[in-house]
């Protein structure tokens, strides 16, 4: 466990202690965070979260700080780097630059960008140096030019005595080596040492996720086996957790708490600490009498009030991992991930860019072994969104996470490219950059007002082989087809990147998985159909979310697999991620479900995100489609009632399926509202 939860999150400054203020649920730190920037608020991971249980009550187990705090106290002329991300639906064009960033991720492209519109317009080379061939340039300062920069890097160094943490595969430990970590780190980032460094700190990095991933195994098979193991260990520490014993609340309690205007911070802060220790423990630690579910349904609730999520996407969340991962999970919804941007290899090379924003003051280094293109942007005295560099189209804000897709893609110069949900472009550009401006990419989106970001953003960052078109992607293929490969970076409920989008917490209800992962159906077997499978050069599509849950993800990617027999999943190419689930919660998959990567905040320090690539095959006589039928009509509006399928039921899809599905979030939508539900047409529950 403190393997991987130690260090992952870009640092904070530390708190005095005395200043240090108690964490409250995210509506009552509004006190606190209310100011413009992001919370930097520090993820004290669960090992520290356990720890605290040998604390006094009121002690909190979180300390909290934001990054106004850190800022100041760093230094008074450090610029912001990156906007709240809250501001930046606005689209990711250059015309709206100014002095903040415009993260060209997926932040702003989730449902509530379609929701309501989706009836017409839908508004709403491995080589490391590869593009850094040609005659090698390494800073080539004088004397003072030197010093100078190693002291303004020393300068820089020392803003950030606690550094952010590498992207990864994150080096998550800084117990056993840290010192040589320290004196590693203490040596100036130049462009000369730069790759070695990247090097060195991947595969250290790597290793440690390699330790980590066994650790994670090696604890959930052994769970069980501790509750008995370990009663030795514990049985000196138990009894000294807390002054008073703890105990569930009874139903009586907790209407008395709630009559009270809800529970105290302290209270919940103490009670989420005990139920993950008893859950872990629960044969030993349990009261007499009340069953684990019990103690479940506490910490779910408490999850809730404390992060300020709806109940059912807190429980919704929580179900994805072992009780204790849960928490990190959660915690790292609280801290904003690193600022990253990615080279357009069409106007520059990565070192050539690195050199440039390094002489404008800006603190940055590799992201890793594993993107040639990428840089982590530590600190900046200029506002990275507004350089010259960036308006010249030199690079993309971008979020680390997005590279992955469009890595597992690999499309090839002069191939035909689909990216069939594209706006804003930053995985469109991406595509057009790894193709050297040849072939062509078709860039889709259904939402026309979109497509002008996806249109700057091509333009600025110098795209010639792109085409902008406005379809919706159950079109397609009627519209187009034939494709060497073709992305569907799916709109999605963006459970990945909560904390760039905090609103997502309250916003999401049962519905609207239900729904999207109907649409995310629809546009998978679109994006399959539209593949040419006797492409000479890929024949692929790769499916990706910047959501966490099954539902968008395993399950739509098992659904492609049944509906699309000439479709098998293979190897993303990616050097890291969680396998997907094969089994969920009653749910079996194909077993190939394994090969699609999932990425978490807590595990990787990047967004959440879940990437699938399939290969097509040609299609047999009883499974091919009659393309001509194969246009699911747009007859779905979110927002509306369920999907009724019309003459694109030919396309193959199965709206039977997600029929309980559909009518379980209306049954439970109606009772909401007082009114008698209908009858359950299908007793399987959703
Ligand atoms: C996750 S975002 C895409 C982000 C984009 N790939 C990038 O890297 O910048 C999903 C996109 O899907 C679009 N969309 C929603 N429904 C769609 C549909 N039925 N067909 C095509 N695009 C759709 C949304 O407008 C949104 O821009």
């Amino acid at each position: 466990m403190g393997r991987r939860a130690k260090n992952k999150q870009a640092a904070p400054e530390p708190l005095e202690k005395k200043a240090a203020k108690k964490l409250g649920k995210r509506k009552a730190d509004s006190d606190i965070d209310s100011d413009d920037g992001p919370s930097t608020r520090p993820a004290k991971k669960v090992k520290d979260f356990m720890a605290n249980a040998h604390a006094t009550a009121s002690k909190s187990f979180i300390q909290k700080g934001n990054g106004k705090d850190k800022g100041k106290a760093v230094t008074e002329k450090t610029t912001v780097v990156a906007k709240p991300i809250s501001d930046s639906d606005s689209g990711d064009g250059w015309e709206d630059v100014d002095s903040e960033v415009e993260m060209d991720d997926d932040n702003d492209d989730r449902l509530e960008d379609f929701i309501g519109d989706l009836d017409d317009s839908m508004e709403g080379s491995d080589d490391d140096d590869e593009p850094l061939r040609g005659t090698v340039q390494e800073f080539d300062f004088d004397t003072d030019e030197e010093e100078e920069i190693q002291s303004a890097s020393k300068r820089k160094k020392s803003k950030q005595s606690e550094k952010p943490l590498k992207i990864i595969p994150t080096g998550s430990d800084a117990s056993s080596d840290d010192d040589d970590d320290d004196s590693e780190e203490d040596e100036r980032v130049t462009m000369a040492n730069m790759e070695a460094r990247s090097r060195a700190l991947d595969a250290k990095a790597a290793a440690e996720a390699e330790l980590d991933e066994a650790e994670f195994q090696g604890a959930l098979a052994s769970d069980d086996k501790n509750e008995d193991l370990d009663m030795d260990e514990d049985a000196g520490t138990d009894g000294e957790i807390d002054a008073e014993p703890f105990h569930l609340p009874t139903a009586a309690e907790r209407e008395a708490e709630k009559q009270a205007g809800g529970p105290d911070l302290q209270v919940v802060q103490r009670r989420m600490r005990e139920c993950v220790r008893v859950l872990g423990k629960f044969k030993r630690l349990a009261e007499k009498g009340r069953s684990r579910s019990e103690y479940t349904d506490q910490l779910i609730a408490d999850i809730a009030s404390y992060y300020g999520y709806n109940q059912f996407l807190a429980e919704k969340l929580f179900q994805l991992f072992p009780v204790a991962e849960a928490i990190e999970f959660f915690e790292a919804n609280e801290v904003p991930r690193p600022v990253t941007i990615r080279t357009n290899s069409l106007r520059t090379r990565r070192r050539d860019l690195a050199q440039t924003l390094v002489n404008r003051g800006v603190n940055l280094e590799p992201i890793g072994k594993w993107t040639n293109e990428g840089l982590q942007v530590f600190e900046s005295s200029v506002p990275i969104g507004a350089t010259p560099e960036y308006l010249a189209g030199h690079y993309m804000l971008q979020a680390a996470s997005s590279f992955l897709p469009v890595k597992a893609l690999s499309p090839q110069p002069n191939e035909r490219v689909l990216d069939m949900a594209s706006a804003p472009g930053g995985k469109t550009t991406h595509i057009a950059a790894l193709m050297q401006n040849t072939g062509v990419v078709f860039a889709n989106d259904a939402n026309k007002a979109r497509t002008k970001s996806l249109t700057a953003n091509v333009h600025r960052l110098g795209c010639k082989n792109v085409v902008v078109c406005s379809y919706d992607g159950r079109e397609f293929p009627k519209v187009m087809g034939g494709f060497d490969r073709v992305l569907l970076d799916a709109p999605c409920s963006g459970t990945g990147v909560i904390s760039k989008d905090q609103s997502v917490k309250v916003n999401k209800s049962e519905r609207d998985f239900a729904l999207l992962s109907h649409l995310q159906k629809q546009l998978i077997l679109c994006a399959i159909d539209s593949v040419n499978p006797n492409s000479k050069t890929g024949g692929y599509i790769v499916y990706s979310t910047c959501s966490v849950t099954v539902d968008e993800n395993e399950a739509v990617v098992d659904y492609a697999l049944r509906k699309r027999p000439n479709v098998k999943l293979v190897d993303t190419g990616l050097e890291f991620g969680r396998e997907g689930y094969t089994t969920y919660r009653g749910k079996t998959f194909n077993p190939s479900v394994s090969l699609t990567r999932r990425f978490y905040p807590h595990v990787h320090n990047m967004d959440g995100f879940y990437v699938a690539k399939f290969k097509v095959g040609k299609r047999s006589k009883a499974t091919s489609v009659d393309e001509s039928a194969a246009v699911a009509e747009p007859t779905f509006v979110l927002g509306e009632e369920a999907p009724v399928q019309h003459a694109g039921e030919d396309v193959g899809f199965d709206s039977e399926e997600d029929r309980p599905y559909l009518e379980e979030a209306k049954r439970r939508r109606m009772k909401s509202k007082g009114l008698r539900p209908p009858p359950r047409s299908n007793p399987t529950k959703a």
